[in-house]
């Protein structure tokens, strides 16, 4: 069974950016890491659905901001169904890896599921408005103020990294690994593979 790293983040807090980064620091340490999305699935659904481009709705381009509305309305009903629907689909597509990284939380539900089925770390990505406004970041009435964005602000966060101008990522990333070492030793796992 997997560790599981549940990142979750602010739009253009750097979710995916911190991803690659923590992932490519436990590569190097050759820990076996895969990476999956909460919403890859709802994405792929949703695109079928509406004739849509999944591909371009997993980038960090505006394509995704024009549907963004929609894919939560329609992912929450969904969710008011079955809470884990997404979560499931999220960690059954990597391949049995003894680390995933999920890089895009956003609700209570999705921390309790993977708190109540695997090791979880969950992290936050904090960043200023101000930086994320400088990556493309806008207000929108009914996505910032709604749970989608803001469902897992009063959260208590095993780590937190600040990824903003005047930070240094690199020391906090350490502190990931550090984390993640940490656990895997306590409970003797036959990780760290060559
Ligand atoms: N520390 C950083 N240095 C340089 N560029 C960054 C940094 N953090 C994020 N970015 C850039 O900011 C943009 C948004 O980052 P990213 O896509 O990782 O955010 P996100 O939280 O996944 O956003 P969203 O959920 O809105 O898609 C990307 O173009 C990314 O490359
Ligand atoms: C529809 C939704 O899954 C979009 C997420 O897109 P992204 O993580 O910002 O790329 C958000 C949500 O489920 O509330």
């Amino acid at each position: 069974m997997p560790i599981v790293i549940a990142i979750s983040g602010k739009r253009k807090s750097g979710k995916d950016y911190c991803t690659n980064l923590i992932r490519e620091v436990l590569v190097q340490k050759r820990f076996d890491v895969s990476v999956a999305g909460i919403s890859h699935s709802l994405k792929m659904e949703f695109a079928k659905k509406h004739g849509l481009k999944y591909e371009e709705l997993l980038t960090d381009g505006p394509y995704k901001e024009l549907y963004r509305k929609d894919m939560i309305q329609w992912g929450e009903e969904a969710r008011c169904k079955d809470s884990g629907l997404f979560c499931r689909a999220a960690i059954s597509s990597t391949m049995d890896s003894d680390i995933v990284i999920i890089s895009d939380c956003r609700r209570r539900t999705d921390y309790e599921y993977f708190s109540a089925n695997y090791r979880t770390v969950t992290i936050r990505i904090e960043t200023s408005e101000e930086d994320r406004k400088q990556r493309g970041y806008q207000f929108v009435e009914g996505v910032d103020d709604a749970e989608s964005e803001c469902g897992l602000d009063d959260y208590k966060f095993n780590l937190v990294i600040k990824n903003q101008s005047g930070t240094d990522l690199s020391q906090q990333l350490n502190m990931v690994t550090e984390k993640i070492s940490r656990i895997i030793d306590k409970l003797k796992l036959p990780i760290n593979k060559e």
